[in-house]
C-alpha cells in the first residue's frame, strides 16, 4: 500500500474513534433517577449524532427534544425529536428560529424535570438568541473569524451579545436540572468556552471582552460596546456537566493506526494552536530532517490552528497547513502530510482538510501556480483541488478539533 493510502486509513480510523455515540450512552447511564419529565436539547456539528445516541439509550423516556445542527448534518428523522439545520460558521435566521424552539421547550419546567443538553463545537453559530440585531452580530462574527482571534477570544465576545450563551441557557432552564454532556473541540477542554458555554459559568470578564475588541481593532456599534460591559452568570446551581471526547483521543487513535501500519508514531502535541501556515512550515522542517532516517515515522499533531485572512480565496486552516507544508517537502519522495478537521468541514468548504506529498509543489508549478501566491490569497481549496490534495469525508458526526500527520516512508 502507498503512503497516501496509509494516510487515508489513519484519517478514517481516527475520526471513527472520535464518534460520540458510546461516550453519550455511557454518560447517560449516570443520569440520576428523575421524578419529572426528561427533555433534550442538542447543539453543534455533532448534535444529530449525539441526539441519536441519546435516543437509542433513553427511547420514550425523552418527552420532547430539539436538535440544532449545521446544514446537511441531519442524517435522518429521529422520532420524538425536532431536528433543525442552521448557519455555520456565521449564524443565520434559522439559528435564531431553532433556538427559540429550544427556549420554548425549557420554559416553565419544574424542579423535578431534567434537560439533557448535548453540546458540541459549532454550537456558537447554531444556537443563538441575539441581544443585538442579527445583521450586527453576523458582522461581528465575520470580523472575529477573519481576525486571527482564538476561539476562546471569539467566544468571550459572543457570550456577551447573547441571551443563551455564557450560562444563560442554564438559567432559562431553572428550576429544572441541566445534565450537560459536552464533546470538547477546544484545546484544554475549557467547558465555558465550548459552543460559548450556554450551561457553564463564564470564566471571562468584561475587561477581557473589551480588551479583545481593542486587540483586533474590531468595528462595533455603541450598543455592542455597552453590552460588553455587562457581566455573565458566574455561578449556576442547576447544572451537572460531563465532558467526553477530545483531540487527545483523536491523536491517540491516529497513533494506534499508524503503528498498525508499521510506522513508529510520535505524538508531538495535542495543542497545536499557531497560525496554520507556520505549522505547515514547521512540519516540513521535521520532514526534511528525518526523511533520510531509513525508518517509517509518523509525527502526529492535534489541535486547532488559526488563519489570518489576507485574501479572498476559498480554504480552511487544515488546507492552508497542508499547502504550506507542500512548499517545504517539495522533492521528498517518501513523505506525505495531511491535516483534517474531525468534523469533516474545514472552513467554508466541502473538504475536511488537505493532503500533500513531495510532488505537490511541482504539480502546482506545472500549472503555473505558486504556493506563496495561493497562501497570500487564502485559496488553498482551489489549488489543492487541482492536485488531488483535498480530503473529503462529508459531515462525520463528531467534532473534536483537527489532526495533522507527517508520514515518512523508507
Ligand atoms: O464555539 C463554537 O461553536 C466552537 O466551535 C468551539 O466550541
Amino acid at each position: 500500500m502507498g503512503i497516501r493510502e496509509d494516510a487515508k486509513e489513519i484519517i478514517n480510523a481516527s475520526i471513527a474513534s472520535a464518534l460520540p455515540d458510546n461516550a453519550v450512552k455511557k454518560a447517560l447511564k449516570k443520569l440520576p433517577a428523575c421524578d419529572g419529565k426528561i427533555y433534550l436539547v442538542a447543539i453543534g456539528k455533532a448534535a444529530w449524532q449525539m441526539t441519536k445516541a441519546a435516543k437509542d439509550e433513553l427511547g420514550d423516556k425523552i418527552t420532547d427534544g430539539v436538535c440544532i445542527t449545521k446544514y446537511d448534518h441531519v442524517k435522518d428523522q429521529i422520532e420524538g425529536i425536532r431536528c433543525f439545520e442552521a448557519g455555520h460558521p456565521v449564524l443565520d435566521e434559522n439559528s435564531v428560529a431553532a433556538t427559540k424552539e429550544a427556549e420554548k421547550l425549557v420554559s416553565g419546567l419544574s424542579k423535578d424535570d431534567f434537560v439533557i443538553f448535548l453540546v458540541s463545537g459549532g454550537g456558537s453559530a447554531l444556537f443563538e438568541d441575539p441581544k443585538v440585531p442579527l445583521s450586527e452580530l453576523q458582522d461581528i462574527n465575520k470580523q472575529l473569524l477573519s481576525s486571527g482571534a482564538s476561539i476562546t477570544e471569539i467566544n468571550t465576545i459572543r457570550k456577551r451579545l447573547s441571551n443563551v450563551k455564557g450560562g444563560r441557557f442554564a438559567k432559562m432552564c431553572e428550576p429544572a436540572t441541566v445534565f450537560s454532556i459536552i464533546l470538547s473541540d477546544i484545546i484544554g477542554d475549557p467547558l465555558d468556552m465550548i459552543a460559548s458555554g450556554p450551561a457553564y459559568p463564564d470564566s471571562a470578564t468584561t475587561e477581557d471582552a473589551t480588551g479583545i475588541i481593542n486587540k483586533y481593532s474590531l468595528k462595533v456599534i455603541e450598543d455592542v460596546k455597552a453590552l460588553l460591559t455587562e457581566e455573565t452568570p458566574k455561578e449556576l446551581s442547576n447544572v451537572k456537566t460531563i465532558v467526553t471526547g477530545s483531540v487527545k483521543q483523536l491523536c491517540a487513535s491516529a497513533s494506534i493506526k499508524a503503528k498498525e501500519l508499521g510506522y513508529e508514531p510520535i505524538v508531538l502535541t495535542a495543542c497545536l494552536d499557531c497560525e496554520a501556515k507556520a505549522a505547515g512550515q514547521f512540519i516540513s522542517a521535521i520532514a526534511r530532517e528525518h526523511s533520510k532516517d531509513g525508518k517509517k515515522l509518523a509525527y502526529i499533531m492535534g489541535g486547532e490552528t488559526v488563519v489570518k485572512l489576507t485574501g479572498k480565496g476559498l480554504g480552511g486552516r487544515n488546507q492552508e497547513l497542508a499547502l504550506a507544508c507542500a512548499e517545504g517537502i517539495g522533492g521528498l519522495k517518501n513523505v506525505c502530510v495531511f491535516s483534517v478537521g474531525s468534523d469533516g468541514t474545514d472552513g467554508p468548504t466541502d473538504a475536511a482538510g488537505g493532503i500533500v506529498d513531495g510532488d505537490t509543489k511541482e504539480a502546482l508549478l506545472s500549472k503555473e501556480i505558486t504556493i506563496s501566491d495561493v497562501l497570500a490569497n487564502n485559496d488553498s481549496y482551489n489549488a489543492l483541488k487541482l492536485v488531488d490534495g483535498l480530503v473529503i469525508t462529508g459531515p462525520t458526526g463528531t467534532n473534536v478539533n483537527d489532526v495533522a500527520v507527517l508520514l515518512i516512508g523508507v
